[in-house]
């Protein structure tokens, strides 16, 4: 299918000295409507798909070959998968070179992170031991990160819902930063064209000086030999390389070259004055959006926090701990607390971790939400559901058709389904879990959360019969 394309002013020009652009078949590209469709598998919770090829730089990306109904997918909620353009599972590419599982446990940074892309991503890459904070400044956006990484499952996840200057005080305290910085979004005008109305010259310059400033304010949080990931899905020189040598003018940073195969079509840069790397992606050169990416390592020591101690934490109440302890899996390995009413539980390797994280920073996640203790009765949270340390034989398992599944989705009421025993039953798709109903002996009660249930009043229709969008 071929658009009129009108790029705005000062546009194309702008670009013409950047590495790897070239105008005539960028413009084609972006005359061509089809963008890639691309899902990220999670390996927790593998999902089937069918005639997909691999993305090239990231081992769980896939292209699938036409766009099915996502929200009427009960696998996507189940957190099986995540939609994600194939440029930014590049990422995973990166901390895959420079994260090694035999260092110990590292604590990670996502610092720009809703709706999540990154952030499941970086998840999935990390051992239970590791830490990922996953932050977001805007607090409307803040439940969508946390529903996305809730439904991914991991029980190492912090959401935070702070400015980036609140992570100074936390120095040194990460090994790897990302910063998938707010940009003039030039990368996605393929993707999402009203992109374009918002592009000018002086918008470039903006999102320049605010992307400086985030990594100005974000920096003394990262340890000395730390890793910082920097990208934007902006072809702009000003806030790609030229960000890279303003880094390596400001502070003590080493660049980190990637290794990358010729045939993958990523175009390697280095930044004019200290040839810092950086990779430029092109959808005229591969199958995937704009995106820039860079990693560099820090070579100073800007100061350690000294480990945070609460001064009157609550005694644990190991009895009300005890009948907690049958509903997960490993319970050995975790730590649980209480946040007014609610049972949480982390992996205790983050106890110090969260202590000094819930001192300097607004939490809104904390590990996994197991639910309230109401007498010797848990009643199960929506997160314990879907979370990776759920017991699932701990309670009843209901196996749901298709159409059952999205009827539960949306909070309706499910036809034809016979059960003959009582209590909480987890509900499930193809063997995972969607959330909680309360079965009664005459009805059930559906727990699927309300702000989360499927909302279109679509015909639902079993993913892969006919393409619709999410
Ligand atoms: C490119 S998006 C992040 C996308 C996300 N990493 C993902 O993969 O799904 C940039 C994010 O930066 C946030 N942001 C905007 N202004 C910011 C600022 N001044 N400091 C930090 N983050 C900001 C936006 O709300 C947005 O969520």
């Amino acid at each position: 299918m071929t658009n009129d394309i009108h790029f705005p002013k000062g546009f194309i020009d702008s670009l013409h000295n950047v590495p790897g652009f070239n105008a005539e078949t960028f413009t084609t590209t972006h005359q061509n409507s089809n963008t890639p469709t691309s899902v990220r598998v999670n390996p927790y919770k593998p999902a089937p798909f069918n005639h997909t090829q691999p993305v090239p730089w990231c081992n769980s990306g896939l292209y699938l070959d036409s766009r099915p109904s996502f929200t009427f997918d009960p696998l996507f909620h189940a957190g099986c998968y995540y939609v994600q353009e194939a440029s930014s599972m590049f990422i995973d590419h990166i901390l895959r070179h420079v994260y090694n599982k035999d260092y110990g446990p590292v604590k990670v940074l996502d610092l720009c992170a809703a709706p999540g892309g990154k952030s499941t991503l970086i998840s999935s890459a990390l051992a239970d031991e590791d830490l990922l904070v996953a932050n977001e400044i805007i607090k409307t956006r803040v439940p969508i990160l946390t529903d996305n990484l809730n439904r991914w499952g991991r029980t190492n996840v912090v959401v935070s819902n702070n400015d980036p200057k609140s992570f100074a005080r936390l120095k040194g305290f990460f090994d790897i930063i990302v910063i998938d910085a707010p940009c003039s979004g030039s990368g996605m005008f393929r993707k999402d064209p009203a992109a374009m109305d918002e592009w000018s010259e002086g918008n470039v310059a903006l999102c320049q000086q605010r992307q400086e400033r985030i990594l100005a304010d974000v920096y003394p949080a990262l340890t000395e030999d730390g890793y910082l990931i920097y990208s934007t899905c902006s072809y702009s020189y000003e806030e790609d390389e030229a960000v890279l040598d303003w880094l390596c003018e400001e502070f003590e940073l080493e660049t980190v070259q990637i290794p990358v195969q010729t045939e993958w079509g990523i175009i390697e840069s280095q930044s004019a004055t200290h040839k810092a790397w950086g990779y430029r992606f092109y959808p005229d050169k591969l199958k995937g959006e704009g995106l820039f990416a860079a990693c560099l390592r820090k070579r100073e020591n800007t100061g350690q926090l000294q480990s945070f101690r609460a001064k009157n934490s609550p005694k644990p109440n190991y009895k009300e701990i005890d009948l907690l302890k049958p509903y997960v899996n490993c319970s050995a390995d975790l730590y649980f607390f209480k946040l007014n009413e609610d049972w949480l539980a982390i992996n205790k390797h983050h106890r110090d971790s969260l202590e000094t994280l819930q001192h300097f920073l607004y939490l809104k996640k904390s590990g996994v939400r197991l639910g309230k203790l109401a007498g010797k009765e848990l009643i199960p949270d929506h997160e314990l559901a879907i979370c990776l340390m759920l017991n699932k034989d701990a309670f009843n398992q209901i196996e749901l058709t298709y159409d059952q599944a999205i009827a539960y989705l949306r909070r309706d009421n499910i036809e034809d389904l016979n059960i003959d025993t009582k209590g909480w039953g987890l509900m499930c798709y193809q063997g995972y879990p969607l959330g909680w109903a309360k079965l009664l002996p005459n009805r059930i009660n559906n727990y699927y959360p309300k702000e989360i249930r499927i909302m279109s009043q679509k015909q639902s229709q079993e993913p892969g019969t006919k393409s619709q969008d999410m």
